[in-house]
């Protein structure tokens, strides 16, 4: 027994390897915040200068750049060589001028990206069955170019329902635990039942890769977004009429006459919240609805609410 016991080489081998590993999952860890925005690419690199030995500093710039969104291997190398950073440089080993230059091209990239993707994010709201869903769908259908956020909910999936393209379908710890750990760019409990949230990470992800990306969201939602992102375009979608909206929730038929009225109530609430939109779109024609909510994602001459 005492021939296996591990002499003090070996201890510290099993010591060395363990911290090794701790390391290689800090590292990770830090990247994996850059890649779902939780952290920017500044603030990684502002810590590594305070603190050169921490996991930030540890990090090497290689790494580092490819977990920024929209940056592979190829426009990795592309900018080492034009910062002049050596491949096996760690963030916390950079000289003064190395780690400026990175600094300015962090800066100048987060600003003209920003510029870039300003009108880009666009939030779709409205009141109940005014056509959210069916024009959503339709934009999915149609303008294969748009990023549709698939949300996550605590609801029970209906009949044809598919999960991960109608929405994640979670359980509420699941929810619960989505919510801790900020994974939602915002979450909202809708006309009183379940709770639903946008998934944080591939939104982030789709605008750094330049996609226009559309969430189709209550509007409580809609006011979380807007503080959260304020580039953000809101889009009400309001019925031809009031008799209309009445017409396609009963005829959707997927409410119960109690909860059919329990929204309505709600929509009239809701419909007096328009004036805080950017953009009113009227839902006569689900196609030329759609073509209106498209054309605010790149044009910024689109007619603007008074
Ligand atoms: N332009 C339109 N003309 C006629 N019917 C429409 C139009 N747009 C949607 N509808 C119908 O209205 C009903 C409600 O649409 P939908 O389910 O898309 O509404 P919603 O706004 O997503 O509702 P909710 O917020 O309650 O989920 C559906 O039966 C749909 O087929
Ligand atoms: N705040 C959020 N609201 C959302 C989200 N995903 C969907 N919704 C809204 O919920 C209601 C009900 O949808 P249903 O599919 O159960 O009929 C509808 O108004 C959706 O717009 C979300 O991520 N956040």
């Amino acid at each position: 027994m005492a021939e296996n016991r591990p002499t003090p080489p070996d201890v510290d081998r099993v010591a060395a390897s363990r911290a090794a590993v701790a390391a290689r999952r800090a590292r990770a860890a830090v990247k994996g915040q850059i890649a779902h925005g939780k952290r920017t690419a500044l603030e990684v690199l502002s810590a590594a200068t305070e603190s050169p030995e921490g996991v930030e500093g540890r990090l090497r710039v290689t790494e580092f750049l490819i977990s920024i969104p929209a940056i592979g291997v190829t426009k990795m190398h592309r900018i080492m060589d034009k910062l002049e950073i050596s491949p096996s440089k760690r963030l916390g080993g950079l000289g003064k001028h190395q780690r400026d230059r990175l600094r300015d091209f962090l800066t100048e990239r987060t600003m003209s990206r920003r510029r870039d993707s300003s009108a880009k994010l666009v939030v779709l709201a409205g009141p109940t069955a005014v056509g959210k869903g069916t024009v959503a769908a339709y934009i999915r259908q149609h303008y294969p170019d748009v990023h549709l956020s698939v949300s996550a909910t605590t609801r029970a999936p209906r009949p044809g329902e598919t999960e991960g393209v109608s929405y994640f379908f979670v359980d509420d710890a699941e929810f619960d635990r989505m919510v801790e750990t900020e994974e939602l760019l915002e979450w909202a409990t809708v006309h009183n039942a379940s709770r639903y949230g946008t998934p944080r990470g591939p939104v982030a992800e789709a605008l750094a890769q330049g996609h226009s990306v559309l969430l189709e969201i209550d509007i409580q939602g809609a006011r979380a977004v807007r503080r959260a992102m304020p580039e953000a375009r809101l889009v009400f979608l309001l019925p031809p009429s009031w008799d209309e909206l009445v017409r396609r929730l009963i005829g959707r038929g997927t409410e119960t006459p109690a909860e059919q009225a329990r929204r309505l109530e709600t929509a009239k609430l809701e419909l007096a919240a328009q004036g805080e939109f950017d953009h009113r779109v009227v839902n006569h024609d689900v196609g030329e609805a759609a073509r209106e909510v498209v054309d605010l994602m790149n044009l910024r001459t689109a007619p603007l609410l008074p």
